[in-house]
């Protein structure tokens, strides 16, 4: 019996993950209801268009002390002035942090914390970014090509979406004159 064993894939190159505990997901823009400003405009919009994907590495479950390794491809694109993003969320298990550094593409990673202080960092092929503890984290793809950026985080983190889907972000990133700006939101 051989004690090599064949280990799963990370094109670094494309952002892409092949092999044993591999999986993919995506989110089409009718599985993000609430999460845009303009809600008619998105409801409008073909329900399959894809806003963005994500493959995840899973080797260990749910467990104290496991770690996940993904890739989210967002496109590109808005919802009437404002740029596709992920839902964004904060752990279930509020301590947990997390790692994300950018593979493709350009945009911003916004982050919240509990106080509904929210900022952003840059993301571009290089960038990397360490997301606290008790601060929520969303994807916005602010370019014109797909943005790819990398994760780590620990396997019981958990997602809780229920906190940004009744408030939201404090903050939208918006095309104003040809660029991106940050807006405080009304909702
Ligand atoms: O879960 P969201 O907010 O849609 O973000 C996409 C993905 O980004 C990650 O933070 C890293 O890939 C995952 O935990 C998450 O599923």
């Amino acid at each position: 019996m051989s004690i090599i064993h064949e280990p799963a894939l990370f094109d670094a190159a494309a952002g892409r993950l092949k092999g044993e505990g591999v999986s993919r997901s995506t989110r089409t823009i009718r599985e993000l209801p609430g999460v845009f400003a303009a809600e008619e405009e998105r409801a409008s919009l073909d329900p399959t268009l894809p806003v963005y994907e994500v493959e995840m590495h899973d080797r260990c479950g749910e467990v104290e002390g496991g770690l996940y390794f993904g890739v989210s491809h967002v496109h590109p694109g808005k919802v009437g002035n404002e740029f596709f993003m992920t839902k964004g969320h904060f752990h279930q298990k509020r301590d947990r942090g997390e790692y994300y550094w950018g593979i493709e593409g350009n945009g911003l990673l916004l982050l919240m914390d509990e106080a509904r202080h929210s900022w952003a960092e840059r993301v571009f092929p290089g960038s990397l970014h360490y997301i606290a503890g008790h601060v929520a984290h969303r994807l916005i793809n602010t370019g014109d090509v797909k943005m790819i950026v990398g994760a780590c985080w620990p396997s019981d983190a958990g997602h809780d979406y229920e906190a940004i889907l009744n408030e939201g972000f404090s903050v939208r990133v918006v095309e104003q004159d040809g660029s991106p700006v940050l807006l405080e939101a009304r909702s």
